[in-house]
């Protein structure tokens, strides 16, 4: 056993428990889909940050350990384009323990994965998700992308750290914008050895995950709920409205099986969606 480094997060024994009926079975389940969790922090007025571009630091030291533990028990980590270019994010397990963080090799280290239909993400040597893979504290990322044919350097670049490109068909929408198959994309995953994969957002990647096509993909949802407001022009988790049979507005999604944990100053919501009126 590696000494234990002083940046690494302690989640005791005591504050894991609640999160047992949440978590993907240890064993995996038995179809082609990965569990998949949705978590994110949240503002009281569903902000994740101030703006697209921003940075925003929303959960507490107890629900940011609580993130980390999660990521521990999962084998892949989603993101969107969007948040690693705005946020340059590690997307490793810093728990006190895990590979990197007092143990040897990358045991516990998720497998970052970004959506990234055309390759816009300019990442570098520089990214802090290849300082922690030369560090031996965090895996190089599988990026997602709409094009057959990536460009060469930065799939070289990849490759060098032991990271990817998936080359995935995606439609585009009447606006121009691809839209990804979610659960080809899991299934891909999975029969890449993913069991389990958490997403962490952003905003477009939430709001498309909770659409009534996609949802049931969905095996538990932890949302970290922060006491404060950030206010208009954040990026806002809300997902496209629905309509009933009547033309009247019914609410997009809603939770079931739900457990709310105060954490610190934080509230952590657990549940499932609700497929009954999916
Ligand atoms: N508070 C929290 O827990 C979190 C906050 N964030 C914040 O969210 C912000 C970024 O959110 P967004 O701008 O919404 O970006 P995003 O991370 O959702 O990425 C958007 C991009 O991902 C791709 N994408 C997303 N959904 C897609 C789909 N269905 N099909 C194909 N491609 C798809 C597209 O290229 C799109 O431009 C950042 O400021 C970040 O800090 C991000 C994650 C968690
Ligand atoms: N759980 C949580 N709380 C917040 O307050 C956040 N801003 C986020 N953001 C997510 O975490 C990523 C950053 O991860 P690293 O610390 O760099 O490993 C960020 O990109 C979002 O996905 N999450």
């Amino acid at each position: 056993m590696a000494p234990t480094p002083r940046d690494a997060l302690d989640f005791p024994e005591s504050d894991r428990v609640f999160l047992n009926p949440h978590l993907p079975p240890q064993v995996g389940t038995a179809d082609d889909l990965p569990f998949t969790t949705l978590t994110f922090a949240t503002s009281l007025d569903s902000s994740l940050a101030l703006s697209p571009g921003a940075r925003t630091v929303l959960s507490g030291p107890q629900s940011k350990a609580m993130t980390h533990y999660l990521r521990s028990r999962h084998d892949g980590i989603l993101i969107g384009v969007g948040t690693a270019v705005a946020d340059d994010p590690g997307l490793n397990c810093r728990i006190a323990g895990v590979g990197g963080y007092g143990n040897e090799g990358l045991n516990g280290q998720p497998r970052p994965v970004v959506i990234d239909p055309s390759a816009r993400w300019d990442f570098s040597d520089d990214s802090k998700l290849f300082q922690l893979c030369r560090e031996g504290r965090g895996r190089a990322p599988w990026i997602v992308t709409a094009l057959d044919r990536p460009p060469p350097e930065k799939q070289a670049l990849l490759e060098k750290y032991g990271g990817r490109f998936i080359s995935l068909e995606m439609p585009k929408s009447e606006a121009g914008r691809h839209q990804i198959n979610w659960h080809d994309l899991l299934v891909t995953l999975k029969s890449n050895g993913l069991l389990s994969v958490m997403v962490e957002g952003g905003g477009q990647v939430i709001n498309s995950l909770l659409s009534p096509s996609h949802m049931s993909l969905l095996n538990s949802v932890i949302v970290t709920i922060a006491p404060t407001w950030l206010g208009q022009g954040g990026v806002v988790v809300s997902p496209a409205r629905r309509f009933d049979d009547g033309g009247n507005a019914i609410s997009a999604a809603r939770l079931t099986n739900v457990k709310w944990y105060p954490f610190g100053e934080d509230v952590v919501l657990c549940g499932q969606v609700n497929l009954s009126d999916a």
